[in-house]
């Protein structure tokens, strides 16, 4: 039997590559007499860009740009088709992750560092740029990344707002004038994480904003900011920001963008697989087992397992899910994605328990399921 591993990372606890270790260990250590290929998945968020530097075999190139508040780091971004595509990641230059709890500014942590990052791609002579957004600590509609490439954010006085995203609550018009005019000729495509629009109940601010450190009063703030924003990007460009599908993503940068640069967004996932040629894998396979933190209706919003259980389910192939976290009742919607859906914890616990022990209960789970149709095909 040969059984592909295709796992999405498993949020503070392990990457996608270390998830589909735990599992194939869990399957090699079982009665089950199998092969397995490890294909970790990535769906715009963390981790997603490497995942296809890797697959893809890409030049990478390393930059000093700012990270979420202002300060040095070393980021990288990726080449691929013979260096005329760059590959970044949004969270490598402003993700939450490089932030410590006491650190994170949700007014004033921007996306300057990616803009950065795009603008390194632009001197190398790219003609399309694929940002993987996802993981971010910023939301700010993308103002920083368009900073970066020469807009300006101006207030009444016409004096220029430097301030991101803080400032644009005075923000009056933007001035395209000294963009970067390579942007003419070179696609955007955004892989998206989520489907939430920019603003409103399922936007940017009130879904994202609290885990990046805003308070309600912040949240607030930045729900204005971005309605102003997505306003005055309106009146300068005609096209409208706010209801766009995947418009709160990264804190809105999709959304900014769009409007501003014309930039594609797609569905991380798919694109990920599409572009990683995840088909011949799964010609290969007898049983995909696919995972994440969690795993419930939300996931059929076009998460991670679920692009891999619909091209499984597509060349008919049984699916099975583990997660961390699984609803009580398996609706038939889920089940008609995952033959099995499984919790992984060992017992009640919680989740500071829970995270440390992820690898053990992956590998034994796998185990398991490894046992179950050893014996299975057996009789
Ligand atoms: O970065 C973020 O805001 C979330 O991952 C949603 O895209």
């Amino acid at each position: 039997m040969h059984i592909l591993i295709a796992p999405n990372a498993f949020k503070h606890a392990l990457d996608a590559r270390e998830v589909a270790r735990a599992i194939e260990r869990g399957l090699l250590a079982s009665k089950l007499p199998c092969s397995c290929e490890c294909f970790p998945i990535g769906d715009g968020g963390n981790g997603t860009c490497a995942l296809i530097m890797e697959k893809l075999q890409g030049e990478i190139v390393e930059l000093v740009v700012n990270d979420p508040i202002g300060r040095p780091i070393s980021a990288t971004f990726g080449l691929i088709q013979g260096g005329q595509i760059a590959v970044i990641e949004m969270a490598d230059a402003s993700g939450l992750h490089l932030l410590k709890s006491n650190e994170l500014d949700p007014l004033r942590a921007n996306s300057y560092g990616t803009g950065q990052l795009v603008k390194g791609a632009l001197e190398l002579g790219v003609s399309e740029v694929i940002i993987g957004m996802g993981g971010s600590a910023t939301t700010d509609g993308g103002s920083g990344i368009l900073a970066a490439l020469g807009l300006r954010f101006l207030d009444e006085a016409g004096q220029e707002i430097t301030e991101l995203p803080l400032g644009l609550e005075k923000l009056h018009r933007v001035d395209r004038s000294a963009m970067d005019k390579r942007l003419v000729d070179c696609k955007l495509t955004i892989l998206c994480d989520v489907t939430n629009p920019l603003l409103g109940e399922l936007g940017a601010a009130r879904v994202f904003g609290p885990q990046k450190g805003a308070t309600p009063e912040m949240v607030g703030r930045l729900e204005s900011i971005l309605t102003r924003y997505a306003e005055v990007i309106h009146a300068e460009t005609g096209v409208s920001i706010s209801g766009i599908v995947s418009g709160g993503v990264a804190g809105g940068a999709s959304a900014g963008l769009y409007g501003v640069w014309g930039a594609h967004l797609v569905n991380g996932i798919e694109y990920f697989l599409n572009l990683t040629q995840f088909g011949k894998s799964l010609e290969k396979s007898d049983l995909v087992i696919t995972a994440e933190g969690s795993i419930d209706s939300q996931t059929l919003q076009g998460k991670g397992p679920y692009g891999v259980a619909k091209q499984a389910k597509h060349l008919g192939l049984p699916v099975v899910g583990l997660a961390g976290r699984i609803p009580m009742a398996i609706t038939a919607d889920l089940s008609a994605y995952f033959d099995v859906l499984m919790a992984i914890a060992h017992g009640p616990c919680s989740l500071a328990d829970a995270l440390p022990a992820t690898s053990n209960d992956l590998s034994r789970v796998a185990t398991q399921i490894g046992n179950l149709i050893a014996n299975t095909v057996k009789r």
